[in-house]
């Protein structure tokens, strides 16, 4: 399992790309013979990607670096088929049939995790410290809560569509959803914001290889961007924002942990007042 450890805001001026790469964002997370982690210490995240191989099947091993019996013995975990066909994901011998872009839940206490190669699913697994067990649950995109905002005119028009929350599936501090953008929009998370108490993990994906996204971190006051490509994450510690903009049509999963799950806790930036 790779390790970040968490970062100041007053280290960001001092980091040149190659040093706010290395810090913020996530890159090769979906192998297909395992499950690649990693795991920041802003608020214990950890998150992961695999895409097996059609016909095999890959388990979520314990890494050494959690001290612990099985992966989710003290936590919980969202699971996104970011791929482009049908998965499925066994948790404790119970199969869940995973749709593009559709979420499970993995609560506490749940020992084994297994997900099934068809060729065409890719698994994003998000992990927060969990103190209470939630059942395991499946969410389709129909029973999301979505939340339509943003204009055309400002390139921005974008369904959110909220999955772990606090509305629908429960958990101790994961809050998780798929923020997709309308043919012809480009900017994600208009006005930016911050959550002091949460980080975010933005996953980008759907993206053609031959196109970036160009994400906007840092605190209010002085920004810097990351070019990012698809199937990668950036890190967002509460003090930074996270917004951006793609050179061509994607969708991105975000996930929180932290010391509460009310989405709506956040203090936004119109764009007038970054820098
Ligand atoms: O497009 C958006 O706006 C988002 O997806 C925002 C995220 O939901 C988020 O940052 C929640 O804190
Ligand atoms: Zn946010």
């Amino acid at each position: 399992m790779r390790n970040r450890h968490a970062t100041a805001p007053a280290q960001v001026p001092g980091f040149d790309t190659a040093a706010l790469r290395a810090n913020y964002l996530v890159e090769d997370l979906f192998p297909a013979d395992r499950v690649e982690l990693l795991h920041t210490h802003e608020d214990r995240i950890v998150i992961g990607g695999v895409a097996p191989a059609a016909g095999t099947s890959v388990a979520l091993e314990v890494p050494d670096g959690l001290a612990a019996d099985y992966f989710l013995q003290r936590r919980e975990a969202g699971i996104v088929n970011i791929g482009a066909g049908a998965g499925r994901v066994t948790v404790d011998g119970t199969g869940y049939e995973l749709e593009p872009r559709e979420v499970l839940y993995a609560g506490r206490g749940s020992r084994d995790v297994v997900f099934e190669g068809t060729g065409e699913a890719a698994y994003y697994l998000i992990s927060t410290t969990a103190h209470a067990e939630h059942p395991t649950r499946k969410a389709t995109r129909a029973e999301a809560t979505p939340v339509s905002l943003g204009e055309q005119r400002t390139s921005n028009e974008r369904t959110i569509y909220k999955y772990i929350h606090e509305q629908g599936i429960r958990s101790c501090q994961l809050v998780l959803g798929v923020t997709e953008l309308a043919a012809g929009s480009m900017w994600n998370t208009m006005p930016a914001h911050v959550h002091g108490r949460r980080t975010e993990i933005y996953l980008y994906f759907g993206l053609d290889p031959d196109q970036r996204v160009v994400h906007l971190m840092g605190e209010p006051q002085q920004t810097r961007n990351l070019i990012v490509a698809d199937r990668q994450a950036v890190i967002s510690p509460g003090w930074s924002v996270h917004c951006g903009f793609g050179t061509a049509a994607y969708a991105f999963v975000w996930a929180m942990g932290g010391e509460n799950t009310d989405y709506g806790d956040v203090v936004p930036y119109p764009i007038t007042e970054l820098r």
